[in-house]
């Protein structure tokens, strides 16, 4: 690592996925430093969980180029492992591995992972710690899957809908949890504003695969002259927070 010449910790330039008969993604850059916390938001099929994918390593893209922490997800995919957690959408988790069997799984991955007893409490599951994944209601496997993503301590995280079904009360001690990841790299796809306002330092507000606007909920709120970020987001994708891109 170089000191003179900081980096962005995520690095992504003009990020293109074509499908059979569509674009999803559509020329994405994004440069994202250490330490940061940023959002990604966008209507439906704005291409959001595409771009993630891609730059976890998850999808091949079609053109364009994704550097974490200096390495490619694909050609360097195993260091890139050690350093990245990721939150998907639909979590893949043997349903028959109990939650504390699925914990020590994952922390087998990692050289420093956090201990079994603290990635079940972080997420309050600890007395969940002997029931099946299939067992579990969907906001605690929600949680489960928030645990282990972060339970090898990785310095870049990514979460996709982190706190979505979740109850108000799961939702804030999510929140602080990803608020005490100070020194890591989180990139947070989402859509609920409160969310994003709270945890993000910078947004990029995506729709039909390209970024349509970039900066913190401060500067959103002000280019679109708007008085929140719901708001912001209405004026600038002229769509409503949950409509579908058929919709549009
Ligand atoms: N495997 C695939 N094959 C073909 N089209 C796909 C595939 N995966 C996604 N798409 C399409 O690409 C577009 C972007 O999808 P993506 O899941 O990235 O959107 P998103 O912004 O994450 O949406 P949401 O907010 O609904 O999760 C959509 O039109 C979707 O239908």
């Amino acid at each position: 690592m170089t000191q003179q010449t900081p980096r962005p910790a995520i690095d992504v330039q003009h990020l293109v996925k074509r499908y059979k008969h569509k674009t999803a993604v559509d020329g994405i850059s994004l440069e994202i430093g250490a330490g940061e916390t940023f959002g990604i938001l966008g209507t439906n099929g704005a291409g959001k969980t595409t771009t993630v994918e891609m730059i976890a390593g998850l999808r091949r893209p079609s053109e364009g180029s994704v550097r974490i922490l200096g390495l490619d997800p694909f050609t360097d995919r195993a260091q890139v492992r050690q350093i990245l957690g990721v939150q998907l959408q639909q979590a893949y988790l043997h349903g028959s591995l109990t939650c504390r069997e699925l914990v020590d799984l994952y922390r087998s991955f990692y050289p420093d992972p956090l201990s079994t007893e603290k990635a079940l409490s972080m997420v309050e599951l600890t007395e969940k710690h002997k029931t099946k994944f299939d067992d579990l209601s969907g906001g605690q496997m929600q949680r489960l899957s928030i645990a282990l993503a972060l339970i090898g301590q990785p310095r870049v995280v990514i979460l996709d809908e982190l706190t979505t079904g979740l109850d108000p009360k799961a939702r804030r001690r999510v929140w602080g949890t990803i608020e005490s990841l100070t020194d890591q790299t989180v990139i947070l796809v989402s859509h609920a504003m409160d969310e994003v306002e709270r945890l993000c330092d910078r947004v990029a507000l995506i729709d039909e695969g390209r970024v349509i606007a970039q900066g913190s909920p401060h500067d959103l709120r002000e280019q679109a002259g708007a008085p929140t970020l719901e708001d912001a987001f209405v004026s600038l994708t002229g769509r409503d927070v949950h409509d579908d891109e058929e919709d549009a």
